[in-house]
């Protein structure tokens, strides 16, 4: 039997949060509450709001939504979890995507928008990448995307985890681009919230094996509070 459902659960040493929208408008209006809410805590704690962006395709419209609200955007700090090894201007750049979709749009300043240098190719962006990142507190938000294969940022299955740094070069991806930029493991679980974002049919079985106690790399973000999942599109078995 499938349903649509709120639920936790506990699987490989990760609790996960399930939230269930009736629409893909509905989830993303709830995301951008979230994500709003998370800035407003940060900014009162720490006077700044550390966001990591996921990519693909899933995210868009949130960041869209986002564009058109009013923020503290001078106290907000930008990151992404991966980046694609292609031009800065090519359409498959997760920093090209969030630029147009909402960066572009708001105060945010430049200085504090930082994207993975992944033109610079794996290996030169990621020493970059980490570069950016030494120094920098705990994050605040983490946003992650789950890819068919049960892929997050580009942390890929039957590939090795590599925490030797807080960015790492991704090599011969199973997804277009094979030549990546990831930040690690280790790095992505230091954060006060993850939130995933999955929506879709093609989710379908990464979300079975999720759940169902496979370790696939969406299981790797295992934080102590948990992790919230907010599914438009799949059924929970
Ligand atoms: O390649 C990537 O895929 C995942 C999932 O993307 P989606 O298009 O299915 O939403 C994404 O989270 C990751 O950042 C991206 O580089």
């Amino acid at each position: 039997m499938t349903q649509n459902l709120n639920e936790t659960l506990r699987v490989n040493g990760q609790q996960s949060r399930w939230h269930a929208f009736e629409t893909q408008d509905s989830l993303n209006q709830a995301a951008v509450k979230r994500i709003l809410t998370a800035a407003d805590g940060a900014i009162s704690k720490y006077g700044s709001f550390l966001i990591v962006l996921a990519g693909g395709s899933t995210p868009k419209s949130v960041y869209q939504l986002l564009s058109k609200e009013q923020a503290d955007w001078s106290k907000w700090h930008i990151y992404h979890n991966d980046d694609r090894c292609l031009p800065v201007d090519h359409a498959e750049r997760n920093s090209l995507m969030a630029r147009q979709a909402w960066l572009n749009h708001v105060a945010i300043p430049q200085n504090q928008i930082h994207d993975i240098p992944a033109e610079l190719g794996n290996i030169e962006g990621a020493k970059a990448y980490t570069q950016t990142l030494k120094g920098v507190r705990t994050f605040d938000l983490v946003l992650l995307g789950l890819g068919e294969d049960g892929h997050t940022a580009s942390l890929f299955p039957n590939q090795a985890v590599d925490n030797s740094a807080d960015a790492v070069p991704v090599f011969d991806a199973p997804k277009p681009p094979p030549e990546r930029i990831t930040i690690s493991q280790n790095r992505l679980n230091n954060t006060h919230e993850v939130m995933f974002l999955v929506t879709g049919g093609g989710k379908q079985q990464a979300v079975d094996q999720w759940r169902s106690g496979v370790a696939i790399p969406a299981t790797l973000i295992a934080l102590e509070a948990g992790v919230d999942v907010y599914y438009f599109g799949v059924s929970l078995t």
